[in-house]
């Protein structure tokens, strides 16, 4: 991918012009998932100048799920986490959040609002502030905590905040200022962000990508506390993180714009396809 493609992400800490991307605003009652699935892409196709970066995509995933995407460089994996946060729009198909939201239709922040939370791959945190004040700061987002002038925390606020923490690993770093934090606590921090305001689903770009053994190792502790209490979605390119992390769960595989292979992690790593594609033989 080029320089420029890469880019896309908003990493203008001081800025946080692109808050409705990145920190969702989630709204609980809304989605619904009475057919058990919390999203549905259908023939998703988007095509840049003719070519096709999403190619006929189907994909769904159920409420509770913890799915991994893996693909080679240019699958479409961002772009699909584009189509879904409505980013990017596809130029034909659907994508339904639980059984009546058309993402399609939907602006950026109404996406964010109605439960998508997305973390993108580097760390936006206000690195100027303390770990709690991000945590506190990323609630005051959540539109259903009334802002005022003089907020105050309640103490089950507080008991929210210290949840995360210790579910972030974090805990006892509440003091530090978030620019000081390593790149993995970085990561960490900014998921416990998305957390404060309980998406519905969670897509996480590369969350590993760039962290030393021991903290990819916590992370993927991380992921599997959260499993089954939220609907995440991963795209990772670290195959062993993927294998820790995907356990029985299904692994999708995307090349050229579409799924080429989905099913448990060890089902797709023997498949002739995918290793002539995506291991490059
Ligand atoms: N805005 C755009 N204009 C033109 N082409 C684009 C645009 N965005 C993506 N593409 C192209 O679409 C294809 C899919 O890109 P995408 O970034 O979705 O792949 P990816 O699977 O996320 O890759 P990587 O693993 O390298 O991040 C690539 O060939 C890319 O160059």
């Amino acid at each position: 991918m080029n320089d420029m493609l890469k880019n896309r992400e908003p990493f203008d800490i001081e800025g946080h012009a692109d808050y409705g991307t990145s920190y969702a605003r989630p709204k609980q009652e809304g989605v619904d998932t009475t057919h058990g699935a919390i999203l549905y892409l259908e023939d998703i196709t988007v095509s840049f100048d003719g070519f096709k970066a999403l190619n006929k995509l189907t994909l769904d995933i159920s409420v509770g799920e913890l799915r991994c995407i893996i693909g080679p460089n240019g699958a479409g994996k961002t772009t699909m986490m584009d189509v879904i946060t409505g980013k990017t729009r596809p130029t034909s198909g659907t994508a339904f959040f639980g059984q009546t939201m058309d993402l399609t239709t939907m602006a950026e922040y109404q996406i964010a609002h109605a439960g998508i939370g997305r973390k993108f791959q580097r760390p936006t945190v206000f690195e100027q502030h303390t770990v709690f004040e991000n945590l506190e700061l990323a609630m005051k987002m959540d539109k259903r905590v009334k802002p005022t002038l003089f907020f105050k925390l309640t103490s089950e606020q507080k008991g929210r905040i210290d949840d995360i923490l210790k579910l972030v690993r974090l805990n006892g770093q509440e003091h530090r200022l978030a620019g000081l934090l390593s790149h993995g606590q970085k990561q960490w921090l900014e998921i416990g962000m998305l957390l404060m305001q309980e998406p519905q689903l969670l897509l996480l770009d590369e969350p590993v990508a760039g962290m030393s053994d021991a903290e990819t190792a916590r992370t993927a502790e991380l992921l599997n506390e959260l499993r089954g209490k939220h609907s995440i979605m991963v795209v990772e390119h670290d195959m062993a993180f993927v294998t820790e992390i995907a356990r029985d769960g299904k692994v999708t595989v995307l090349h050229e714009g579409s799924v080429l292979a989905e099913g448990g992690m060890q089902q797709v790593q023997a498949d002739e396809r995918v290793i002539e594609v995506y291991l490059g033989r």
